[in-house]
């Protein structure tokens, strides 16, 4: 990483502060993967970032096969043919038919030579070892051919995709035992302020329970990471820059929340300008305003805003395409869809952009409709809880009419299961 653009002022405007392209650009720009490689057991890889291409080694299926319980025969059929064999799945035996003959057979097991199509039990007529199948099925039917899932070759996976549920399936279909894979990328993260208390704790006025660090904890449960959590840090010059200073030297990232402004006991920004570099801080978004990313040697620094739903819309807009990069993943951009609003934002703040908390409902007519929280509050952890996604609202919109079309970004874009 070298540095850029180092922000100095904290008093900017929203005009001087980056954009949110301008931050995901210099976060994916500066950042590569840092994870080591591992060959791991299939059963160990699941949701990990691939490190190696995955071209088949095989055809699967390896056989034609039944996709029935039935009889195959070679098409067209002409009239009663003679049963001449039986072949279960697993049979390892070859088979093979004449012209005219038919063999009982069920699903999964090989076509024997000399068949091509198979018809179902249920629509055969068996007389003694004579069955009739229907005369005007089509040649192939209900036959599974050699490598039509996938064949021998073929480029399935490529290094730095996420390994999901259908993509075991397909390495297990290969009959691949082990995977090389991505180590999880190792986070250390904290709670920086004096008013933050461990839940649990008996708690007094003018205190709050730390609930960032649980919520941080299961965003990073989304992502392959090594969690180390340090706790609370009181606001403590010293105290925060010799643990940032240690724990920098075993981490591959150190994630924070709070402290992140410049109030005069904000201390996480003085820190890393006097421990490292900082690549931004302060951006032109609602909520995540005072968000900062920065380095320690070679550990990169991400400093969420205290704010609950500040730092829960910036990990997913900005942690998380980080720790996808650092990974060795492959990042995409999240799906927007566009969608009607069922609200009326007579005025909002132009040159920045804004994340609103918000659901889909079905409209009126059958389509989904955004509705948003009605209260902005980035403390308010309630409407984080009754959204399912986040609407964005980019700079230069002013207002947004009902029925006027808004983006919808789902939590599931972002690896959150509703
Ligand atoms: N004069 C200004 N004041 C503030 C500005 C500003 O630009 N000028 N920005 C506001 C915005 S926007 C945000 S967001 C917050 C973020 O500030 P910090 O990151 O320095 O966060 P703190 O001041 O430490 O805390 C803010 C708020 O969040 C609560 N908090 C902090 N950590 C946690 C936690 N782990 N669990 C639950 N709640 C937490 C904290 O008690 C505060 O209420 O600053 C605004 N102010
Ligand atoms: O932008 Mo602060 O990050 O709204 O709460």
């Amino acid at each position: 990483m070298t540095s850029r653009k180092l922000l100095k002022d904290c008093f900017l405007t929203d005009k001087d502060r980056l954009s949110h392209e301008e931050c995901l650009a210099i976060l994916t720009g500066r950042l590569s993967a840092v994870a080591g490689v591992e060959e791991l057991p299939l059963a160990k890889t699941s949701r990990r970032w691939l490190a190696a291409d995955i071209i088949a080694p095989r055809n699967v299926p390896l056989h034609d096969n039944s996709a029935v319980d039935g009889y195959a025969f070679a098409a067209p059929a002409a009239g009663p043919m003679p049963v001449v064999t039986r072949i279960a799945a697993g049979d390892l035996s070859s088979h093979r038919l004449e012209p005219g003959q038919a063999a009982r057979i069920f699903t999964g097991a090989s076509i024997p030579d000399g068949a091509d199509t198979v018809a179902m039990q249920e629509d055969c007529t068996v007389e003694g070892d004579r069955v009739t199948v229907p005369l005007d099925l089509k040649r192939g039917s209900n036959a599974r051919r050699a490598g039509e899932d996938v064949a021998a070759g073929s480029a399935v996976l490529q290094s730095a995709a996420r390994l999901r549920p259908q993509d075991m399936a397909a390495l297990a279909s290969f009959g691949l035992a082990r995977v090389k894979v991505r180590a999880p990328v190792r986070v250390a993260i904290l709670s920086n302020g004096d008013e933050l208390l461990e839940p649990g704790a008996e708690i007094a006025q003018g205190q709050v329970y730390d609930s960032n660090r649980s919520m941080l904890h299961a965003l990073l449960g989304t992502m392959p990471c090594e969690v180390t959590d340090l706790g609370i840090l009181p606001d403590n010059a010293a105290l925060i820059e010799a643990t940032l200073a240690d724990v920098a030297k075993t981490h591959d990232v150190i994630l924070t929340s709070g402290g992140a402004s410049r109030g005069d006991e904000d201390h996480i920004i003085n820190a890393i300008d006097t421990l490292g570099t900082r690549h931004l801080w302060q951006i032109a978004v609602k909520p995540g305003r005072p968000m900062s990313f920065g380095q320690i040697e070679d550990c990169v620094f991400l400093g969420l805003p205290g704010n609950p739903v500040a730092a829960f819309v910036c990990f997913l807009l900005y942690v998380r395409p980080a720790l996808t990069i650092l990974g060795g993943g492959s990042y995409r951009e999240p799906v927007r869809f566009p969608v009607a609003a069922s609200f009326d934002v007579p005025g909002k703040k132009p040159g920045r952009r804004e994340f609103w908390r918000g659901w889909l409902e079905p409209g009126d007519d059958g389509r989904p409709v955004a509705h948003k929280f009605a209260r902005d509050g980035s403390g308010l952890i309630s409407g984080l809880r009754k959204a399912t996604g986040l609407i964005e609202i980019t700079e230069s919109v002013t207002s947004v009419a009902r029925g006027g079309m808004v983006s919808f970004l789902p939590f599931s874009e972002f690896g959150i299961d509703s």
